[in-house]
């Protein structure tokens, strides 16, 4: 079996460092210093649940250079997907199965617009996680975990095989591993929850338990997760009819101080997942003739702050 991560930042870094260290042949792609150190000294993984340093098979930013892969993991930002997906297209085989783990409603279509889609899987992650300095990943928070599972919920029983052998992958690396019933719900869910806190968050400066204190902030998120939701359903994603309500008290338990990483990427004048989660609902407002007026403000908004980080 042969995994290749794409992007070796907070979710690649550590889902890729922990399949590495369970004995897996792994290939990185990576980058600059990052990929320097790897190659030099190893991928270091600072977790609260136990630090390791990996060896990879083989740690590379050359994608000519990487063995046909059974299994690859798009662990890139969501404005990088299909670029990625276009670039490992040499190295996949009949059976070979991509997932994406990027927060964001369509990724996996993105990749399905540039590969087959008989490889892709639909997928998410859940962890805190970063690159605290070149060839060292810091997973400080929540309980790692994949979820994923076939865009297409009467797949074949190959494809039910193939969903069950990267289960064992993930088992026996130690990370919870989940197969989902409809992984574009479960999608969708943590989509309306990222895309709720991150963009009001970055344009507010406040963390998730200052906006939940604070009365018109709490009804605008409110206002903007039943946007996501309207948007689901002209898209006819099965979200159940309390969704809204489930997420609303989902970001209601998050500890006080918490920030989303594309909050905290808007507050640091990074490029960040803006266009993916806010312009997404506002574009897909216009075109599926859904009022987004919360979206549409805060997109307005966080635009030329977001413009003047990608042109550094
Ligand atoms: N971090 C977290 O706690 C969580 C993040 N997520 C989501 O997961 C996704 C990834 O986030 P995260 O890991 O934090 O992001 P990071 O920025 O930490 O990592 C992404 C990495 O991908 C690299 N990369 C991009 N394109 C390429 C390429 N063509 N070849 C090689 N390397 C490449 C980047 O390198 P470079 O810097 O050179 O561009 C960077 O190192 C996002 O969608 C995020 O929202 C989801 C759950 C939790
Ligand atoms: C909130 C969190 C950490 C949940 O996994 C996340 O997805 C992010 O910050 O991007």
């Amino acid at each position: 079996m042969h995994i290749v991560i794409i992007g070796v930042g907070g979710v690649g870094g550590y889902f890729g460092g922990k399949m590495a260290d369970s004995g897996q042949k792994v290939t990185l792609v990576a980058r600059g210093k990052h990929l320097n150190a790897i190659q030099n000294h190893g991928l270091k993984v600072k977790s609260i649940s136990g630090n390791f340093i990996t060896h990879p098979f083989l740690a590379t930013d050359d994608i000519r250079k990487v063995d046909k892969a059974d299994l690859v993991l798009i662990c890139t930002k969501s404005w990088q997907v299909k670029e990625v997906a276009t670039l490992i297209r040499p190295i996949l085989k009949e059976h070979s199965v991509v997932i994406p783990l990027q927060n964001g409603a369509n990724n996996a279509e993105k990749i399905c617009s540039v590969l087959d889609k008989k490889h892709v899987l639909g997928g998410l992650c859940k962890i805190y996680s970063k690159i605290e300095a070149p060839g060292i990943i810091s997973h400080f928070g929540h309980p790692p975990e994949v979820i994923f599972g076939a865009l297409d919920m009467h797949c074949s029983q190959d494809v039910v095989e193939r969903i069950k052998k990267v289960k064992e992958i993930f088992d026996e690396a130690g990370f919870k591993g989940t197969i989902s019933k409809n992984i574009t719900v479960d999608i969708w869910n943590k989509f309306m929850f990222i895309a709720v806190v991150s963009g009001l968050g970055g344009l507010t400066r406040a963390t998730i338990g200052e906006m939940c204190k604070n009365e018109e902030l709490y009804t605008m998120m409110e206002q903007s997760a039943h946007e996501i939701y309207k948007i689901g359903m002209a898209r006819v994603v099965a979200l159940e009819e309390d969704t809204v309500a489930k997420v609303m008290q989902f970001i209601r338990n998050q500890p006080y101080v918490s920030t989303a990483s594309t909050q905290r990427d808007l507050m640091e004048g990074q490029p960040s997942e803006l266009d993916n989660f806010n312009g997404f609902i506002v574009r897909e407002g216009k075109r599926l003739n859904v009022p987004t007026p919360v979206h549409a403000f805060i997109y307005a908004c966080l635009q030329p702050m977001e413009a003047k980080a990608r042109k550094k």
